[in-house]
């Protein structure tokens, strides 16, 4: 029932949900809802109103061309007038109005248009008993009641085009059959009386069929906007579990999540991860110099500026502590991770945020520890933070503000990573005093 609708917001899914609740309990006359549900409903079910008409449309033409026979028995003596009113004239005016519904008109058209298709069947069908003296010519109107019935069930208009319509024809039909005058009065009360009766009771069945089709979209829009509502509260409690607060980027707690599943996906898929480990550096003294907002204000920057040069679908940055980032590169080379942590070390240094006081440079700098590896299922996805960790302590002894590499190849353990390339211009070694 409900099609294709528009994906929603957070506060629009809320919003509607209410507007809903109330059209809930509108009042049991009104079958409009509020505006804003009213315009949902005709996007979500304008399609399959349109195929609806357009089927329905067609079988009604289909069985007022039938009535030809009917013609031919009846009134046999203006059977070329009955034929020309049917085929020449109702024929191709309803076809028309189908292709219009075809082609996709606003709702309100619409529904117009094929209520002034079923008056147009009414004066009609008046004309063609009407133009004829044959004695039963006014038998005819006896089954006027079936076009009300195909206007007010088969197509269902809305409820105000069903009631426009059938006040409409029921004029016409009385205007016809008023002053015919081959037949006495007694017969003509009878054939309003019936279609009087006719027009009120499809016209009941209109109204509750509207009705129930509404109250139906409505449960059903509620139930829908409810679990839409429940899985974006959803999605705002993760977010929230895997972000850092201050800085936006991912939190420690989404990288251990997602650090094993790199890592295998990276096994199956026999690829590279790299990882890079950011450090800023003397950053106790930008806090002690600037005050802890500064600084708060200062590691929001550096976030910022972080994830302008990685790869925003494929890298996750994350604050892994303190004034500590990593980011982790799935399908990376050690020339690509590297590249990365100097356009992110040049950006920062770019961003000249003023450190007095120190000594290596006198804006805000980092140190960098990249690791790249091609995991597989010897070694631990640990491993990797370990070696990029290790290569930031070697960048921070070194002087600080620079990256150094510490390249795992495949199969090699973190020893034999450090024993092979100890002395390489760029590799971590694991020799010499830790910072930490
Ligand atoms: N403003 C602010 N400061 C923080 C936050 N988390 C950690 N820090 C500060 O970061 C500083 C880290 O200092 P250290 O670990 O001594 O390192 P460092 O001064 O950066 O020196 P090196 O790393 O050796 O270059 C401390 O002063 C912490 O208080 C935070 O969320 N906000």
């Amino acid at each position: 029932m409900i099609e294709n609708g528009a994906s929603d917001g957070g506060p629009a899914v809320k919003e509607t949900l209410s507007a809903v609740e109330a059209d809930l309990s509108r009042p049991w006359y009104r079958l409009r809802f509020s505006s804003a549900v009213e315009a949902r409903f005709e996007a979500d079910t304008a399609t399959r109103r349109s195929r609806h008409l357009l089927i329905a449309g067609i079988v009604a033409l289909v069985i007022y061309n039938l009535y030809i026979f009917n013609d031919s028995v009846i009134r046999p003596e203006s059977l070329l007038i009955s034929a020309g009113i049917r085929f020449g004239l109702m024929t191709p005016l309803g076809l028309a109005a189908l292709y219009v519904i075809y082609r996709g008109i606003s709702p309100t058209l619409r529904e117009a248009t094929m209520a002034a298709t079923i008056v147009i069947a009414m004066l009609l069908s008046s004309a063609n008993f009407y133009l004829s003296d044959s004695p039963h010519s006014f038998l005819d109107t006896f089954s006027f009641g079936l076009i009300l019935l195909v206007g007010n069930i088969v197509l269902s208009l809305r409820f105000g085009f069903a009631l426009a319509s059938s006040l409409l024809c029921a004029v016409i039909m009385t205007s016809f059959v008023i002053p015919y005058a081959h037949t006495d009065n007694a017969v003509k009360i009878n054939t309003l009386v019936v279609f009087t009766s006719s027009a009120i009771f499809t016209l009941l069945a209109n109204y509750r069929l509207e009705a129930s089709e509404r109250q139906a979209y409505l449960l059903l829009l509620r139930e829908r906007l409810g679990n839409e509502a429940t899985l974006q509260s959803n999605q705002v409690l993760t977010k929230i579990s895997t972000t850092d607060p201050l800085t936006g980027v991912a939190n420690r707690r989404h990288l251990d999540e997602v650090m094993t599943q790199r890592w295998h996906e990276a096994i199956a898929e026999r690829t590279m991860l790299g990882m890079l480990v950011l450090d800023i550096d003397c950053f106790k003294n930008y806090n002690d110099r600037y005050g802890h907002l500064e600084g708060d204000a200062c590691l929001r920057r550096v976030a910022q500026e972080i994830q302008h040069h990685v790869r925003h679908e494929l890298d996750l940055v994350v604050r892994y502590g303190g004034e500590e980032f990593v980011v982790l590169m799935p399908n990376a080379s050690a020339s690509s991770a590297f590249q990365a942590a100097e356009r992110i070390r040049q950006g920062i240094e770019a961003l000249a945020i003023p450190n007095a006081g120190v000594s290596h440079s006198p804006v805000v700098t980092i140190s960098i520890g990249v690791a790249v590896t091609r995991p597989n299922t010897a070694l631990p996805p640990s491993l990797l933070l370990l070696q990029a960790d290790e290569a930031l302590y070697q960048a921070k002894r070194e002087g600080r503000n620079r990256c150094v590499l510490a390249q795992l190849q495949e199969g090699q353990s973190s020893a034999q990573a450090h024993r092979d390339t100890p002395h390489a211009t760029g590799l971590a070694s694991s020799d010499g005093e830790t910072k930490r």
